[in-house]
């Protein structure tokens, strides 16, 4: 299987385009009002047209009521959806039946009870995202999209029974670290590509995606 790429909070043509030159599998739109990566649901909309075909297009969500997603199914009908906020498992079962949409449901990371509580999700999911638990004291902190990074040993203590993304203070100059002590086959990355909150760097993004995919086809060859 080879390496998956996701790269969260594409806010332009341009860069989704070059994100995609580069071997981006996912492109994530974030729907979180907090957010400096924020789109309405018009821009996704529009935006969604310039993703090409075979790249999954991922809305993340953060607690989202009924009204958003049934919005988001009508006008944006993602490949997944991505639910990086507080959900409980019963209500990402309600989620994937009424959008009929396969769901990623990100556990904030900090210990490893956290990674041994993602088994409650198992049964609901398609996948799971393991980022790192903003600290209490961060002053405005998001759900995620912090750039901030936890133990990767932590996700070999016990691997997860449903596909699983790593994210969480991913860069392209630790990416390929990452990948071989948590053993992930799929990588998510936000902030590690900016410039400026918000705002992706072309460059960042090709650098990260070409570490991500290098290491895992060496450790290809090793095998
Ligand atoms: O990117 C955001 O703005 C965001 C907002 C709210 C919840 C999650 C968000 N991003 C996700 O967070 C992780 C880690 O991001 P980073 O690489 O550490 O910046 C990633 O899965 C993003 O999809």
């Amino acid at each position: 299987m080879s390496l998956h790429v996701k790269i969260c909070g594409l806010k332009t043509e341009e860069m989704i385009r070059a994100a995609a030159a580069a071997g981006a599998d996912s492109i994530g739109f974030v729907f979180f009002e907090k957010s400096p990566r924020y789109l309405t649901m018009g821009e996704a909309m529009k935006l969604r047209r310039a993703v090409p075909e075979g790249v999954w297009v991922v809305a993340l969500l953060v607690d989202p009521d009924n009204a958003l997603l049934d919005d988001l199914v009508t006008y944006v009908h993602p490949d997944v959806i991505q639910l990086h906020g507080k959900e409980s498992p019963q209500r990402v079962a309600e989620i994937r039946a009424r959008t009929h949409i396969p769901v990623m449901k990100a556990i904030a990371v900090s210990g490893p009870e956290d990674v041994t509580g993602a088994e409650a999700y198992e049964p609901f999911v398609d996948m799971l995202l393991f980022d790192a638990k903003p600290p209490k004291t961060m002053a405005g902190a998001l759900p995620g999209g912090n750039g901030l990074a936890f133990d990767w040993e932590l996700i070999g203590t016990r691997k997860p029974r449903k596909p699983w993304m790593l994210s969480g203070g991913l860069t392209p100059l630790n990416v390929a670290e990452a990948i071989r002590t948590a053993g992930a086959t799929m990588v998510d990355v936000s902030s590690g590509v900016e410039s400026a909150p918000g705002e992706k760097d072309a460059a960042l993004v090709e650098a990260f995606i070409r570490a991500a995919k290098q290491d895992a086809d060496m450790v290809k060859v090793k095998e």
